[in-house]
């Protein structure tokens, strides 16, 4: 079969969540001794989480963090304020279990997995999923990042990273990433899908100074206006002006929601994949959950876009899965109340009905 029509299978797999479980839930929510709401964000968490997975009470006790990590071309315009050497250091370091999102994802305890999907070096590690599809992308303000087939084949590693961990049985998935200038590919992925100005769009990633911002906002208008990507065909977008971790990260999305899982997604970079997993299959927002506001310039207002409600804004600007992994406690927090909390009925509580009796 080929590639385009895996992904079409894919996409056709996102039926939604089951509405008549998430009822049951928000109906047991309600007998709970407490005032209705009153737990706010985490009643309405919880209800999700019962949809998406189909359990009335759900425990989410296997995840995993899937960090795809790639290069980006774009990166010869001057764009980050580190060199792309780090990109392969920092998977070695992820290896080695000493990168932020490893220290979180141990006090979460998640699993990290981390992709090569893209490094622009030989990589070889015993623990290291070796799916490189290319050695980086291409200078995206000289040319497209990469082919339409590419794009393609990075989102089909994706989901199938997902679909041999939801084998291992994996419950829940986190959205991390790896690839120095990613935050340049995502504020061009923002642009054409949004029609949101480059301006607006772009952030200082990992520091850059004023010149550079003002430089990265040139460089994503000048990729936009050489390659001009298609607003409407998301692969176009991705292909021309996007990134291969951005693709991996769409497979992996697609493929929790056509497996069943909720999919936290992280910061920037994470939520630029999440908008062209909705302009393939939008119902597959039904899926995501949106973890914390990023410091990246940009990241709210795409957050906005896609109507996406974080839990937390933490001024975190890193990437990787940080803020997601560090969103799994309130996650377990919501199953906790639902699965643990006792009734009105079996506390004795008095319900609040007008009678002022213990609710039978
Ligand atoms: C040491 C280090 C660790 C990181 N971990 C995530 N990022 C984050 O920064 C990069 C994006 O920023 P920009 O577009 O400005 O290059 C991505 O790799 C992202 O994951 C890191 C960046 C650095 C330097
Ligand atoms: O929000 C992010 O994901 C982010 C922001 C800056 C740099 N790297 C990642």
């Amino acid at each position: 079969m080929r590639n385009e029509q895996v992904l079409e299978q894919l996409i056709r797999r996102i039926t939604g969540p089951h509405e008549q479980v998430a009822a049951e839930a928000a109906a047991h929510v309600d007998i709970l001794t407490k005032p209705p709401g009153s737990l706010g964000k985490l009643e309405e968490l919880v209800i999700r989480l019962a949809g998406i997975t189909g359990q009335s009470r759900p425990c989410l006790e296997r995840r995993a963090v899937i960090v795809m990590a790639a290069d980006h071309g774009v990166v010869a315009e001057g764009v980050s304020a580190f060199p792309a050497e780090v990109t392969p250091q920092m998977v070695l370091n992820f290896l080695a279990g000493g990168a932020a999102v490893n220290v979180l994802a141990r006090h979460a305890g998640a699993d990290v997995l981390c992709v090569d999907i893209g490094v622009n070096a030989d990589l070889e590690h015993p623990e290291l999923i070796s799916r490189k599809v290319r050695k980086g992308t291409a200078n995206m303000a000289k040319g497209p990042a990469m082919t339409r087939d590419e794009a393609i084949q990075a989102i089909l590693v994706g989901a199938e990273v997902v679909a041999s961990e939801v084998d291992r049985g994996t419950q829940i998935f986190v959205t991390g990433e790896m690839g120095i200038g990613n935050t340049t590919a995502s504020a061009a992925v923002m642009c054409a899908l949004t029609g949101i100005s480059p301006a607006s769009a772009v952030g200082r990633g990992t520091g850059i100074d004023d010149v550079g911002l003002q430089r990265k906002a040139t460089v994503v208008s000048q990729a936009l206006s050489l390659n001009a990507p298609h607003a409407e065909d998301a692969l176009d977008v991705l292909s021309k002006v996007g990134g291969l971790e951005i693709a991996g990260l769409t497979g992996v999305i697609l493929a929790a929601a056509a497996n069943g899982c909720p999919v936290v997604v992280d910061g920037f970079i994470s939520t630029a994949a999440a908008l062209i997993a909705r302009q393939l299959a939008p119902v597959s927002t039904a899926y995501m959950i949106a973890s914390h506001t990023s410091d990246e310039s940009g990241h709210a207002a795409l957050l906005r876009e896609m109507d996406l409600k974080p839990m937390l804004d933490l001024n975190m600007r890193l990437g990787e899965g940080t803020g997601g992994v560090l969103s799994l406690h309130l996650i377990d927090a919501a199953c906790r109340i639902l699965n643990e909390m006792a009734t009105f009925a079996s506390a004795g509580v008095s319900d609040g009905s007008p009678q002022g009796e213990v609710s039978s």
